[in-house]
């Protein structure tokens, strides 16, 4: 559809884009990012005829740009500037009905039912179809942004350039008019370029990103490869995080905030945060703590500053406790956006709470547990399910910084220990007779505080593994003696 060869060129005495080659093929939606001042607009001043290329060719439906006349471009070719504006006080319908000029052979050509029939759909598709009889100058600046937009719909264009279309539009219209544009790519092949700053948003609708660097191409791949965290950082200059989309496959670029100067970093997490009553075990981190978890609220990944452990009866109906733990939690004045909550039929004066420290890192352990519900994992498959809340829950507090790897592992040796104390504690699955290697409801919190010492890993003979190893066998065979203890009585 365009072919862009060896351009080289920009400004009278500036040339701003150098040797630059790319090619965009029918239905395709190219994003152009890079830089401030990299050259994005300048490409499209070129391919829309308005700057000349000092050297190389631009060839549009494989004929330069240089031989077609203004308006057989027009017909082919639309451009939403990145601030458009007009001279003259005209309506919505008006501005719009100018993107039919192309379109027309002479001044005095009638103004036809097709004109109006792309009028109307265009005014439609892009939400301005109710102010049409409007002053244009009287509208906020995302619905003239949207008049503009039609306006270029209005030439009916096989292809498409928006510098920027998202700019002055809120959310719901951002996401509204990228899915409209994908869909029109898709459905009548228009192709689109367009500029993007947000990286994001490019990389979630564009099939292609071209990274431009100081009028150069730096990289023209798919968007999961040009949005590469160190290549970004370094083409912009500044630090930013990679990390998948949680519900679709693309990657979404982060940019971290400049700490701030407050010092927590000497700040530990232990028994000091710990509240502790019949009906539950809170504790108030002065922070907000990463988490991973597989709380009945707040599991999952994220960042939290109150983690409680709720009494709950033995005949607590769980038919719906995600909601009635939300609402727990409100009727306490305990914010659920920013709490993981559990919920064990364990005693809580039960609990077995350590901290243990060793080469400059510390873990602080709570665990209440229960083996009502005993299972062995083997052969769980003998086992009808039936949701109880008898349960073994472990909390892991670890004062350092992890990686996602040493999250998962510190997952993984807390559950080893907790199945060594099975064992050692002879605990039996009451459906199979054999020995169990937990309770069917067993929950666990890994919550790290992100300050001081880097955690890469947390398998069972590192540092932090031994550390979690040690204090959740601990702390999970006390408070299993307890509980028995009690049970027994
Ligand atoms: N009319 C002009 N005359 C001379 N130089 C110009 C002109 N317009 C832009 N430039 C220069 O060309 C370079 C590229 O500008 P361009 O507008 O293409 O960048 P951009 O990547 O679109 O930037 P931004 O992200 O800020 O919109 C800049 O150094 C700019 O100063």
């Amino acid at each position: 559809m365009l072919s862009v060869n060896h351009v080289t060129g920009g400004y009278p005495g500036h040339d701003v884009l150098h040797d630059l080659s790319f090619n965009v093929e029918k239905g395709e939606l190219l994003g152009i990012v890079g830089p401030n001042g990299s050259g994005k607009t300048t490409i499209f001043k070129m391919v829309s005829g308005i700057l000349k290329a000092q050297a190389g060719e631009i060839l549009l439906k494989e004929k330069t740009i240089a031989s077609y006349s203004a308006k057989q471009l027009a017909k082919v070719l639309a451009v939403l500037p990145q601030h458009a504006e007009q001279a003259f006080p005209y309506t919505v319908k008006e501005t719009v009905s100018l993107g039919r000029y192309a379109h027309h052979t002479g001044w005095f050509q009638m103004w036809s039912e097709h004109d109006e029939t792309v009028v109307q759909k265009t005014m439609e598709q892009t939400g301005i179809a109710q102010f049409q009889d409007h002053y244009v100058n009287e509208l906020s600046g995302g619905e003239r942004q949207r008049v503009f937009l039609a306006q270029a719909l209005a030439q009916e264009p096989e292809i498409l350039l928006l510098d920027e279309p998202t700019n002055h539009l809120d959310l719901s219209y951002q996401k509204e008019l990228l899915d409209l544009l994908k869909k029109w790519t898709r459905e009548t092949g228009l192709t689109v370029i367009s500029i993007f700053h947000d990286l994001n948003l490019a990389g979630l609708y564009c099939d292609s990103l071209l990274l431009l660097e100081n009028g150069k191409i730096n990289l023209h791949n798919k968007p999961n490869e040009v949005l590469n965290e160190e290549r970004i950082q370094t083409v912009y200059r500044t630090t930013i995080e990679k990390h998948p989309h949680p519900t679709v496959p693309k990657p979404q670029m982060l940019l971290l905030p400049e700490k701030q100067a407050e010092d927590l970093s000497g700040l530990i997490i232990d028994e000091r945060y710990l509240d502790r009553s019949d009906e539950r075990i809170t504790l108030r981190s002065p922070f907000p703590l990463r988490t991973m978890s597989s709380g009945v609220v707040g599991s999952g990944t994220g960042w939290y500053t109150t983690f409680v452990n709720r009494h709950v009866d033995k005949s607590y109906n769980c038919s719906n406790h995600r909601e009635e733990m939300l609402e727990y939690l409100k009727g306490h004045m305990i914010d659920p956006t920013e709490t993981v909550g559990m919920m064990t039929a364990v005693r809580l004066e039960d609990v077995a709470y350590k901290l243990i420290e060793e080469e400059g890192v510390s873990v602080f352990i709570v665990v209440t547990a229960g083996v009502g519900n005993a299972v062995d994992a083997s052969r769980s498959r003998e086992h009808i399910y039936e949701p109880q809340p008898g349960t073994i829950n472990t909390w892991v507090f670890v004062n350092g910084t992890l990686t996602d790897e040493a999250f998962i592992q510190s997952i993984m040796t807390a559950t080893e220990a907790k199945v060594k104390v099975m064992q050692d504690q002879d605990v039996k699955d009451a459906v199979t007779g054999s020995s169990a290697t937990g309770t069917s409801t067993d929950s666990i919190l890994i919550a790290a505080t992100q300050r001081g010492k880097h955690l890469p890993y947390a398998g069972t003979i590192t540092t932090l593994g031994k550390l979690i190893s040690q204090g959740v066998y601990t702390c999970t065979t006390e408070a299993l003696q307890k509980y028995r203890a009690r049970v027994s009585v």
